[in-house]
């Protein structure tokens, strides 16, 4: 096969508690991904040299693109040779916490093994993700995990969500570095794993608006008041939770269920704001 494309989702997280900074300057945290259907895509065709084209200009298009630097790592793991031409179609918020730059590094990990025939197994494009990204080894993965360590040590586990989910961007860029350097850390320990919260209480998702909390709400919320704005406006459009996902600046919110008026009153609600009805 000379030509391949891909899907590289996004993930929200249900949940994320950063537990204390490492000697590594990296934070641990405890988290559950899980992946929306909200996609970049990615087209691979074998070629004589290496060439990356997007479609968007809101992103580096030399060797700092994501998707160059996973291209990197493969070469070198595998010794390849070859040339291949990238073209990545971008859909997802940048700098949204919605992982899109790592999810189209996993995905690009994942392209170059087929298209090359490397064979290379899940543990092994991990690890290489692990080398670009906290969040990559998710990606590879995908689906629901509990994650711990600085976001590498995946548990995944399966779930069928009861809910319909929304995810709102306010058009605000985050950077992942900045909230990490300025996010208060909390005390969590003798607290439930945020696993055990969330399988058990799936049917009470009252609870989870008292049990799962994002920590980087409060440093994000006091600087960009508006995403704060958002999390409450999905309370009062009858969100039966809500929270900002990642670094943020996207909030996603769960519906038990979504009809056509109350999707519009979505829309109508957030003019301002980038708005995927994911039903
Ligand atoms: C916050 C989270 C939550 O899932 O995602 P986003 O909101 O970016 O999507 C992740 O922890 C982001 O993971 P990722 O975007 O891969 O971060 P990396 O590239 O590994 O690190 C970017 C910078 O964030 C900080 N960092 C990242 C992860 C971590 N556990 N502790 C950290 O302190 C470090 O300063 C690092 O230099
Ligand atoms: N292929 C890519 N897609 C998205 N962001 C990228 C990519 N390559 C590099 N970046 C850079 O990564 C940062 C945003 O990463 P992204 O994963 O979109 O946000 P977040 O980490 O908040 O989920 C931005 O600084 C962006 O310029």
């Amino acid at each position: 096969m000379d030509r391949l494309k891909l899907l590289s989702p996004a993930k929200i997280n249900i949940g994320l508690r950063i537990l204390r900074k490492r000697s590594d300057g990296y934070h641990d945290i405890e988290t559950i991904f899980h992946e929306v259907k909200l996609f970049d895509e990615i087209e691979f065709e074998i070629s004589d040299s290496v060439e990356f084209e997007t479609d968007s200009d809101e992103i580096p298009k030399d060797a700092e693109n994501l998707c160059l630097k996973a291209l990197r790592i493969f070469y070198e793991s595998f010794g390849i040779h070859s040339g291949v031409k990238i073209f990545l179609r971008k859909r997802i918020p940048i700098g949204a916490g919605l992982g899109g730059g790592s999810s189209n590094s996993a995905t690009v990990l994942k392209g170059l093994n087929i298209l090359f025939n490397v064979g290379a197994d899940e543990s092994l494009l991990c690890e290489l993700g692990s080398l670009i990204g906290s969040d990559v080894p998710f990606f590879i993965i995908g689906g629901t995990a509990y994650a711990t360590g600085r976001g590498e040590v995946i548990e995944p586990f399966k779930v069928e969500l009861p809910f319909k989910i929304v995810i709102v961007y306010p058009n605000i860029k985050i950077s992942t570095a900045w909230a990490y350097t300025n996010v208060k850390l909390k005390n969590h320990r003798h607290k439930q794993s945020l696993k055990e919260v969330f399988l058990e209480n799936l049917n009470h998702p009252e609870k989870f608006r008292e049990m799962i909390e994002n920590d980087f709400e409060d440093v994000v919320f006091e600087h960009y008041p508006k995403v704060g704005e958002v999390k409450k406006k999905l309370y009062e459009l009858g969100s039966d939770f809500a929270l900002m996902s990642g670094s943020g600046s996207s909030v996603f919110a769960f519906f038990k269920k979504i009809d056509d008026e109350k999707e519009q009153e979505i829309y109508d609600a957030f003019r301002d704001c980038k708005v995927f009805v994911l039903r």
